[in-house]
């Protein structure tokens, strides 16, 4: 996996105005994006899954343009083939393990009966040793498990990419360290191109072999650790 990143952006908000001005391009699978807060890394995370869109330069990803400003293209998320994980994993409350791992599976897979035996969600469920969770809700599941739900997920696609926006920032320190160590395992096992916005040096050593730091909304510094 290839992705390339050039963006600019200016934001404008009262008084205060931000200039996103990010340039990267790695080959590894577990990028990550490391700086102080307002540094423009969620801003960077927003545009590569179509959420925000740039006002110049071009975003790919294995050759095939997600954005380019010159050519006119700005390809919706959903045709992005990006998976983004939000911070608290955002997983349907009303909704079941199964359900919500179908979710972006055909519309009919949301009944609970069919969730459970789509292939894909069964495929998942037990990869992530969620299969006695299937019919729970997410409030009754840990911490860990809520994780491997919004992971499986987003999986369920086989997207080219998964984005993580500081996936461990809610959590208390020991469960942390724990679901750090879980993410590095799930994303060897599965060899699943990831790329981390995170402020803690800790995600960088674990999850990062490409790490690109960000200051002011620019890439201030690059290293392909181990
Ligand atoms: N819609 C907006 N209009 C104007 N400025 C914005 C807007 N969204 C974000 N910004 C500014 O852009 C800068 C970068 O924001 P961004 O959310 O990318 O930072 P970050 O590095 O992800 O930080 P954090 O770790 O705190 O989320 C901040 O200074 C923020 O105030």
């Amino acid at each position: 996996m290839i992705i390339q990143v050039q963006i600019r952006k200016q934001l404008q908000a009262d008084d205060r105005s931000f200039q996103l001005d990010i340039d990267f391009t790695s080959d590894s699978k577990r990028i990550v994006l490391f700086g102080p807060s307002g540094a423009g890394k969620s801003l960077t995370l927003l545009a590569i899954a179509g959420l925000l869109a740039p006002d110049q330069g071009l975003i790919r990803i294995n050759q095939r343009a997600l954005y380019d400003h010159e050519q006119g293209i700005n390809l919706p998320p959903q045709q992005r083939n990006v998976a983004y994980l939000f911070q608290d994993y955002a997983l349907f409350p009303h909704l079941t393990v199964a359900q919500n791992i179908a979710f972006g599976l055909q519309a009919g897979w949301l009944n609970p009966r069919k969730a459970n035996n789509h292939p894909a969600v069964q495929k998942w469920l037990k990869l992530f040793e969620l299969n006695t969770t299937a019919k729970s809700y997410p409030h009754q599941l840990s911490g860990g498990q809520r994780q491997r739900v919004a992971l499986a997920r987003a999986l369920v696609l086989e997207p080219d990419i998964l984005l993580l926006d500081e996936p461990f920032s809610a959590l208390d320190p020991a469960l942390r360290d724990r679901m750090r160590k879980e993410l590095s395992t799930l994303q060897q096992q599965l060899d699943v191109p990831m790329l981390v916005i995170t402020h803690d040096p800790a995600d960088v050593t674990v999850l990062g072999e490409a790490v690109f730091e960000v200051r002011d909304g620019r890439i201030a510094a690059a290293n392909r650790g181990s």
